[in-house]
Order: structure tokens, then sequence, then C-alpha cells
């Protein structure tokens, strides 16, 4: 069956395209995302939902997202997708990073310009008939200061752009190294520095806990009396009252806000100071930036409800549409290996640590580290999947380690999955015979050449003779078909494994037979 995608925002039909291209069922809606209770409803019968900033990709609807496998997001702010919740359900969220940051970025120039000349207060004046020349004074931006708070993508092209205006350029990012802030011609100074200093400081940060109210009231009494203060970012990064405030008093000589606290801003603190602008978020609003978010991430989406490949997740490692067919079975075998480890460990796990040796060791690792841990912890957690077992791990407190090697021993590629809990440490390892089925072929040091099936019987036991004759025919006695078995042991007379399939369930007093076998140590049902 095709995968089925809606599109709940205003996405240029160019994305509309792109899916029925590559053979995807496509729901257009663009208003659908201001209407949460219908999304809700509908959501279960999509694989992929396509968004702006309009749609709010909620808990709820999630929830109710059954069978929902991408978010992607037409632009890069994707604080209106809850990513947590998102990654819980397994939903990879993407975005398109670059795709719109000249256009934001020159919207931010234009705010600048409108602020510096009061464009549109001049305008609004000039076509009521007022010709009001003396009323309007502008400020010259040459040799004028510019404070950028996040100098990432946007902001730089900011800076680029305002050099060329001969501008001074300051930026506070924590992130921005030295050497590229020399690169780009910035100077990069603290927070404080830059309220002190700035002429017009301009906005070009996510929205974060770190980042939010970052021109609080405090900081906005910091700043040099008569700062002009530009918002394409996200509402919240300002505290909209406190400017207001200090607009009236003077301190903050004027205001170009695109994006607000609470969208659609239909009312603000900012509205009707006769120092403000104000645009409803057009910051990616260009035809070009338009078409690039929509043709990118329809492009994105599509590579991965068709083939598996993941580019700009924000909560997943990318994958590309030439390494997913290679993954897809390794990522098979580390799930299974990390299921087999998970059903036979009953104590807590503190350590998991997978070794990747030999043609393995080069592909995506953290692709399938992710689904080793979504094995181990699948049998205690029902809800794990490949894209939150990471975070899972994490909030348990077990130690994820990822080790390669280039030189796998007997096989192209080996996968070796360690479980280290308070009372035991444990290894199973694997590998991709080149039917592409993962097989199991170490056990605590034992070798062993078992395929993983639906049920299987697996059991330790003292290598004594009579042990198999036993087995099988409690086995048998019990109606329980043997389909494959596999034998390995230490050394003569040590410990030894079979490993075996069955057909159908084993039930529990059969199991307990089994386990009251004298050499039986442990005799465990497994599932896959
Ligand atoms: N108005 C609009 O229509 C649009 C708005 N945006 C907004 O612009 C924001 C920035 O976009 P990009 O430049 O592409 O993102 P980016 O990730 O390239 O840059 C963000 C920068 O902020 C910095 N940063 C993070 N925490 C910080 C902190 N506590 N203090 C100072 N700097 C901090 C980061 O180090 C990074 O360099 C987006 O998150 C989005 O919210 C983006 C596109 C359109
Ligand atoms: O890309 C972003 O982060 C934006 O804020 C653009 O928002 P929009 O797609 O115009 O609703």
């Amino acid at each position: 069956m095709a995968p089925r995608v809606l599109i709940s925002d205003a996405l240029s039909p160019a994305a509309v395209q792109i899916f029925r291209d590559r053979g995807i069922e496509v729901d257009f809606q663009p208003a659908l995302g201001k209407d949460k209770d219908k999304l809700a409803e509908i959501i279960g019968n999509y694989d992929g939902l396509a968004i702006r900033s309009a749609t709010k990709v909620t808990p709820k609807i999630l929830e109710n997202a059954k069978r929902l496998k991408v978010v992607g997001r037409a632009g890069i702010g994707v604080d209106n997708v809850d990513i947590p919740a998102a990654t819980a359900k397994g939903v990879i969220v993407m975005n398109t990073p670059f795709g719109n940051s000249i256009t934001t970025a020159e919207h931010a120039i234009a705010m600048m310009f409108a602020l510096a000349r009061e464009i549109p207060a001049a305008d609004a004046s000039t076509q009521a008939g007022k010709w009001e020349k003396n009323r309007f004074m502008g400020v010259e931006l040459t040799a004028k200061t510019l404070g950028i708070i996040g100098c990432g993508n946007i902001g730089s092209i900011v800076a680029d752009r305002a050099i060329g205006l001969k501008m001074k350029v300051i930026a506070f990012d924590p992130f921005l190294s030295i050497e590229r802030a020399r690169d780009i011609g910035v100077e990069k100074v603290e927070l404080d520095e830059l309220l002190a200093r700035a002429d017009i400081i301009t906005l070009h940060t996510p929205l974060t806990d770190k980042t939010r109210n970052v021109l609080s009231a405090e900081a906005l009494a910091r700043t040099k009396k008569g700062v002009r203060i530009i918002n394409c970012a996200r509402g919240g990064l300002v505290d909209e009252a406190a400017l207001a405030a200090a607009l009236d008093s003077g301190q903050v000589a004027g205001a170009a806000f695109d994006v607000f606290s609470t969208e659609p801003a239909t009312e603000n603190p900012l509205f009707g100071h006769p120092n403000v602008i104000c645009t409803p978020h057009l910051g990616a609003s260009t035809t070009e930036a338009q078409e690039n978010v929509a043709l990118q991430v329809a492009e994105q989406m599509s590579d991965y409800l068709l083939r598996g490949a993941i580019s700009n997740a924000v909560n997943f490692p990318s994958i590309t549409a030439e390494e997913a067919p290679r993954l897809k079975p390794f990522i098979e075998l580390a799930e299974k290996l990390g299921s087999f480890a998970g059903q036979l460990t009953d104590t807590d796990i503190k350590t998991v640590r997978i070794t990747y040796q030999g043609a393995v060791a080069e592909l995506k690792i953290k692709a399938l580290t992710s689904a080793a841990v979504a094995g181990l912890l699948r049998p205690a957690l029902a809800d794990v999947n490949v894209v939150s077992a990471p975070s899972v791990a994490k909030e348990r407190g077990i130690v994820v380690e990822e080790t390669t090697r280039e030189v796998a021993g007997d096989y192209e590629s080996l996968v070796t999955l360690t479980v280290v809990s308070d009372k035991l440490e444990r290894s199973i390892s694997g590998t991709v015979f080149a039917d592409g089925r993962p097989r199991i072929v170490d056990i605590k040091g034992i070798k062993v050449d078992a395929e993983f099936a639906a049920s299987m019987l697996y059991v330790t036991n003292e290598d004594r003779p009579g042990f198999v004759g036993r087995f099988a025919s409690l086995l048998g006695d019990a109606g329980i078909n043997i389909a494959t078995f596999a034998l390995g042991r230490d050394r003569q007379g040590g410990d030894a494994i079979a490993l075996v399939e069955v057909d159908g369930v084993v039930p529990a007093e059969l199991l307990a037979k089994v386990q009251a076998i004298p050499s039986v140590k442990q005799a465990k049902p497994l599932v896959f």
C-alpha cells in the first residue's frame, strides 16, 4: 500500500507534486493545522505529516497518530512539535535547516531599514495625504553597531549583509567559536557587552528554556539608550510587556517584530505603539524560500517513507538512501541481539556495550546501537522503539558504549552486545550472512550457529550424555515440534547451550519439566 501524507499547512503546491511523482498519496489541506480537533480526528490515516508553523504537533495529536512515521517541517523551527512525545512514539521529526535562512535574514535586514527610516509610518502618513516631511527623521546605519543574539545560519547571513552595509557587527552566541567569528567578520562578545554597545539588536536563536526572555526587563534596562530591537526568530525571546514599557520610557527607540509569544497574534502589548513595526510571521515567506523548503521536505519525507533514508532529522542520525538497504539487515540483527539479551536479563542493566567488527563498523552504527538498545529494553518496556531508545536508556541511567574494530575474525561483520548488570556480564554475538538473514554465532563465549525464530527455547546445561535425548522426547511428548536445533559447548564436559526453534508456544509445564532435567541449569522461552 502506498504511504499517505497529510499536508496540514500552507506549503507550496510544489510539495504535492513531489509526493505524487514519488508514488505517495497526498492530502493537501492547508488550513487544517489551525483546526486541532479535526487534525486529531484524521491524523490516524497518515504515515507522514508535512507542516509549517501553524500546525501544533501535540501529545494528543501524536496519541491519535497510530500510523505516523514522520513529521516534516518545511522550515527551520520545530518548537511547534513536541519532540520528546514524537520520539517516544518512534516518529522521526525532520526539518529543512537552510531552505529559508537567506530569506529570513533578508526580512531582518528589511525590518532594520524600516525601523531606521520609519518607512511604514511614513508610508501611511503620505498615503493619507499628509506630506509630513518634518515629522520623520531617520538614523543612518553606516558605522552603527549591530548586536546579533544567536549567530548560527541566519545570524551569520544577517552579519554578512550588515557588514556589506558598513556596520560594525558584534555577536553573543555561546556556541560560536572565536575562529568562526573571525571568519565571518564579527566580534564575539558576552551578552552584557552586547546590550551595552549595540545600537540595534537582532535575535536569531531558537526558543529554548535558555533563550526564553533573553531580553527580559533587566536585560532591556542594560541596553544602550535609544536602542532598536528586531525579532524575526521566535516570540518569547523578548518580554513583550517589558519592551512596551521600555518603548514608553524611551529606553528603546523602536522595535520590529515578526514573531510573537502568542500566534496568531491578534492582540499584543506592542501593538499600536508608534515606533513598533509588525509583520505576521513572514520571515520565511518568499516564493523562493517556500519553494525550497516545500521541495526539500517532500523529498526528505518521501526518501524516508519509501527507502528508509533519513536526513535532517532532529531526533535520529542521518542515513542515506544508499546506506539504508545495507543497514536494514544489521538493524534487524542489532534489535534481535538486544532482544535476546533483554529477555534473559531480569536484573537492572547498568551498561550495554556494543562492539562492531569488520564491514559493519563502516556503517551508521548510531542507528544500529539505537536498534540494539530498543531490542534490549522492549521486554521490560513495550513502548520503546528505535527512535526513543537512546533517550529512554539515558533516563534509566543505562550507560551505552560503542566500539568499532576493523577486523572481524571469522566473519565479514560481527556485532557483539554485552550487558552488564550488578550480578552478571553476558555477551552475545551475531552476523548477517550473504542471504541477508541475521544469525546468532556466539553466546557467552560458546560458538553456536542459529537463526532467530519467532519462538525459541534457550537452554544452558552441563555437557553430559543423555541431555539431547531426554529434552527432545519431553518436547515430542508435549506435541511441540522442533524446527531447528543448534548446540554448542565451551569444552567437552563443560558448559553447553541448546538453542531450539519450536513451532508454537512452549507451555509452562513443559518448561518446568525441561528445567527438571538434572544437567539443565536454565531453560528460557524466547520470542522474536
Ligand atoms: N521568522 C521566521 O519566519 C523564521 C524564524 N526562524 C527562527 O530563527 C531561528 C534561528 O535559525 P537558524 O539560524 O537557522 O538556527 P541555527 O541553529 O543555525 O542558529 C541558532 C544559533 O543560536 C545559538 N544559540 C543557542 N542558544 C543560545 C543562547 N542561549 N544564547 C545565544 N545564542 C544561542 C546557537 O549556537 C546557534 O548558533 C530558528 O530557530 C527559528 O526559530 C527561522 C526561519 C524563519
Ligand atoms: O522556518 C521557521 O522556523 C519559521 O519560523 C518559518 O515559519 P513558517 O513556515 O513561515 O510558518
